[in-house]
């Protein structure tokens, strides 16, 4: 079955494990098309991460990409950015239908201080990979940057109860 376009967005939430923590993910699948352009605005307010998808088959869809990380580098200071190319099971059955080339990508990614990844929805090839990325990289960076700034944590202190506060143990 053809699968529905996004209209608004649709929510889901991923419990993965770093470590020790539980971090549960709230992931909003925007629509990317220019239609609903102000529409996606209100989703990624605020957030933390986003996960700005390409088709690996089709170069307009990494200029699309393109379009939106510029968005977030302009609006949403401390949004740590993933682009991800999708439908890599395409090019395994044919790399001639590559259509983005890695490396220029690469390259765009490190411009921007991007990850990147090449997934595919059809196989999960590297899916799980991306949002373990994710939710490291918030535990990392975002969350102890978070405790130390909002909650004017002492750093001599062996624990802080913001993490307990944001993640599930
Ligand atoms: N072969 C293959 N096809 C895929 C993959 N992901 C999506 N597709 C196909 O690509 C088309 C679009 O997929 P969607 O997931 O609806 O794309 P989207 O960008 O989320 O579209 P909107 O919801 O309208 O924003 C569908 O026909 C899917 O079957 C993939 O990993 N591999």
């Amino acid at each position: 079955e053809a699968p529905l376009s996004t209209i608004g967005a649709a929510f889901v939430a991923k419990v993965l494990t770093v470590g020790e923590q539980t971090v549960t993910l709230g992931i909003w699948d925007t629509a990317g098309s220019e239609r609903y352009e102000a529409m996606s605005r209100i989703y990624y307010r605020g957030a933390r991460a986003a996960v700005v998808c390409y088709d690996l088959t089709n170069s307009s869809s990494f200029q699309r990409a393109k379009f939106w990380v510029n968005e977030l580098q302009n609006c949403e200071e401390g949004c740590r950015i993933y682009l991800c190319g999708t439908k890599s099971d395409l090019l395994e059955e044919d790399r001639r239908k590559r259509d983005v080339d890695f490396h220029d990508v690469q390259d765009y990614a490190d411009e921007v201080k991007a990850e990147l990844f090449e997934t595919s929805s059809k196989t999960g090839q590297n899916v799980d990979e991306l949002f373990q990325k994710v939710a490291e990289d918030y535990v990392h960076f975002t969350a102890f940057q978070e405790m130390t700034e909002e909650k004017g944590v002492d750093l001599g202190q062996k624990s802080s109860s913001y993490l307990y506060s944001c993640c599930h143990h």
